[in-house]
């Protein structure tokens, strides 16, 4: 049976970042969006980094942002993995050597799992489609769309996920890996850490 990476994003302090990887995280996300409730500055994150254990994947998450932007911020905080989460098209995705690439996609409806292949990236997320938000809302799609998509690189499921529903979901759609952050807060940028600890335990059973 393949293991499910668990991914938990939108970090924004010590305690969750630390409490995070206690309850078996296998990445933690970093928010550079400055519109979401999530964003975190690039100083505390490379303090959070720079406190971590080995072996955890660490991961910048912006949205439309320029490469050179980008870069400055990985290099300043020690992050090891870019997640595009705006509307990057699959040129801007070439831009970031030496750092491997997620790009997320919106899923609105079958169209959206169009000519995946045409992303240079080790890894898609998709996340579901939402008018007023690049992402974080808490909104679930239709998984049975991946099932019919086809996909040739590791995926990595998100949108809407949480403790009740991730079990489900991981065996409908058999992700590499899967990523939350609403689904285990207690208020828009604060992690939950019970309901992180819930979410691993029933990612681990599925
Ligand atoms: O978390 C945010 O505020 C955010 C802002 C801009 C782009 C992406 C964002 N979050 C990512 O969205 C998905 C789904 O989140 P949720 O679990 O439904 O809350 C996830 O990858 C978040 O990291």
């Amino acid at each position: 049976m393949a293991v499910t990476r668990v991914k938990i994003c939108g970090i924004t302090n010590m305690d969750d970042a630390q409490g995070a990887v206690a309850a078996g995280a296998d990445a933690l996300g970093f928010v550079f969006h400055p519109a979401s409730p999530r964003y975190v500055e690039p100083e505390a994150v490379a303090d959070m980094v720079a406190a971590l254990p080995p072996f955890v994947a660490t991961v910048g998450l912006f949205v439309n942002m320029p490469a050179v932007k980008i870069h400055q911020i990985m290099v300043q905080t020690g992050l090891q993995l870019i997640q595009l989460h705006g509307d990057e098209t699959a040129a801007d995705c070439h831009l970031h050597p030496p750092y491997s690439v997620i790009k997320a996609l919106r899923v609105r409806d079958e169209h959206s799992l169009n000519r995946l292949d045409d992303y240079p990236v080790a890894a898609l997320l998709l996340d579901a489609w939402s008018d007023e938000h690049y992402g974080g809302s808490g909104r679930q799609f239709d998984w049975q769309l991946v099932r019919r998509a086809t996909l040739n690189k590791p995926l990595i499921l998100a949108g809407g996920l949480n403790p009740a529903n991730v079990a489900t979901a991981i065996q409908l759609v058999k992700p590499y890996a899967v990523d939350v952050s609403s689904g285990v807060e207690r208020e828009p940028g604060h992690k939950d850490l019970t309901l992180v600890a819930q979410f691993i335990e029933q990612v681990r059973m599925a």
